[in-house]
């Protein structure tokens, strides 16, 4: 089939999935109020394929098909070069706003796929041949997959598994003819109402005896006993109010596995605790996912520094510091741009013959990101201040007796009209003090986990990897 256009992108959403929202089970995701202004964007996104071929398709040379290049598996240097064009295309489209589009589970999977040599030890070499072969599936169909890979917290003084008796981790029931049974919960999966398919891989590791939870699969989001539960939905319908809730509402759900079978050929892995805590790291999957989040962030550390330079201009605000505080959010940007770069230009083969950046540059801005996203925000609210909320609403520009008097009282410095002003001021809103924008900070800080546990695992890799050269020879020239 290959790449699909927008329009059987929403086809494909009509089917029987559970997706509760606000008390209700939602029946059209592509047409209900409450998602339709995401579903909208991701259509646009698979039509943003046809729009710009050249960056986001590539012949398959088995199929003859054109396939999206964000699920090529990278075998050098150019094919990380090529990625990193079509990441950009997309993260630009969606201004850096929507960290799971596609995108975000294509490269992941082919990350995987293109390591068997991790995959396919320790007696898993079943697994491996249905991960390869359901990667190249996930490509010709062009679905939208999202994941699940952390488990819901309970009781952080216990072992994960430990919570409610042993049953809230995902984990198998039971084999049956056609595959296992798997019952429990992940939280969360952002982006699960608009998807074709669930993956579910590892988040934190387990423990000797806990064979059962460790299970790796993916199944399609109609299948029985999936079921979803949105949070609220902070969806606008109202784009000239809200320009950013109203498209880019990805939405996040809690993912219950009522008794979900998984067919045989969707078992990627099943019981092996060992293969299960190495096949993230091993497989290099951190180097792998980071350029597609770090491509993301450039985009949206490079918007907010252009609408926060906006913002002081529309108020002719040039006070020393308004400039620091512009001139920090732009070093964000440069740093991580920079980051991306050195990261890039170490990429080296990893195994298997698949080509993966550099970890070290990833590792530094991994526990780093999660505090300057909320920093910029800060900084746009600090600028901002009440103009944050002199915003009428659009309908009231169009109000004949009003619309004098916004003229005059909301103008800004150095001729700015009413209109443009609000326009500004609630985009910036929308960004950072809205519902849309106070999720998109908690995304920031949470996605890829917490800042302190990669903080620890950073100094861990530190650690391993240092011999203390420096100190070592100062420690030598004074010993007596
Ligand atoms: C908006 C949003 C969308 C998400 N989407 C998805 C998704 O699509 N799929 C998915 O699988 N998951 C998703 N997640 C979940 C996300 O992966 C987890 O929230 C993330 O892994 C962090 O795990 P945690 O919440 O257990 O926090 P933790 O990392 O455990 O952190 C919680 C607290 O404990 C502290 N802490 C924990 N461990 C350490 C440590 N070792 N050292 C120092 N401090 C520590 C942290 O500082 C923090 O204060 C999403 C989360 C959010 C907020």
């Amino acid at each position: 089939m290959g790449a699909r256009s927008g329009k059987d992108y929403l086809d494909g959403l009509t089917d029987d999935r559970e997706v509760w929202l606000g008390g209700e089970r939602i029946k059209d995701v592509a047409n209900d109020p409450r998602t339709a202004g995401a579903a909208t964007t991701l259509a646009r996104l698979y039509d943003l394929h046809f729009d710009h071929p050249e960056k986001l398709l590539r012949l398959d040379p088995v199929s003859g098909e054109q396939v999206p290049v964000t699920h090529l598996i990278p075998r050098s240097a150019a094919d990380l070069a090529t990625r990193h064009d079509a990441l950009a295309c997309i993260a630009e489209r969606t201004l850096g706003l929507m960290g799971r589009s596609p995108d975000y589970v294509n490269v992941t999977l082919a990350g995987f796929a293109g390591r068997p040599d991790v995959w396919g030890r320790d007696g898993n070499e079943e697994g491996t041949a249905n991960l390869v072969a359901y990667q190249r599936e996930a490509m010709l169909n062009d679905w939208a997959l999202t994941h699940a890979i952390v488990n819901p917290t309970v009781d952080r003084s216990q072992p994960e598994t430990a919570a409610g008796g042993g049953d809230i981790v995902v984990h198998k029931v039971a084999d049956t003819s056609r595959g296992i049974l798997v019952r429990g919960a992940r939280a969360l999966a952002t982006l699960a109402p608009f998807a074709d398919e669930m993956f579910v891989y590892p988040g934190y590791p387990l423990a000797e005896g806990d064979e059962k939870y460790a299970v790796i699969f993916a199944i399609p989001m109609s299948t029985p006993g999936l079921r979803l539960l949105c949070r609220d939905s902070y969806s606008s319908p109202c784009p000239a109010d809200q320009p950013l809730s109203s498209r880019f509402d990805e939405q996040d759900a809690v993912v219950i596995f009522d008794d979900v079978e998984v067919p045989r050929e969707r078992v990627f892995l099943d019981g092996n605790v060992d293969l299960y805590n190495r096949v993230m790291q091993r497989s290099g999957w951190t180097p792998n996912i980071m350029q597609q989040t770090t491509i993301r962030a450039v985009t949206k550390l490079q918007f907010a520094w252009e609408l926060a330079t906006r913002m002081a201009a529309a108020v002719n605000n040039s006070s020393p510091a308004t400039t620091e505080m512009l001139g920090e959010i732009w070093t964000y940007l440069e740093l991580t741009r920079s980051a991306l770069l050195a990261a890039e230009a170490g990429a080296h083969e990893w195994g298997s013959g698949t080509w993966l950046p550099a970890e070290p540059p990833f590792a530094a801005l991994r526990p780093t990101l999660p505090r300057w996203f909320p920093r910029v925000n800060e900084i746009i609210k600090v600028l901002g201040s009440h103009s944050l909320l002199a915003t009428p609403a659009w309908s009231e520009l169009d109000n004949a007796e009003l619309r004098p008097l916004i003229d005059l009282y909301y103008q800004g410095a150095n001729g700015l009209p009413a209109k443009d002003r609000i326009a500004l001021f609630r985009l910036a809103w929308d960004f950072v003090g809205s519902s849309f924008g106070g999720r998109a900070e908690l995304y920031e800080r949470f996605y890829l986990g917490s800042s302190g546990r990669f903080l620890t695992l950073a100094q861990k890799m530190a650690a391993r990897s240092s011999t203390f050269p420096l100190l070592g020879s100062v420690l030598e020239a004074t010993e007596r």
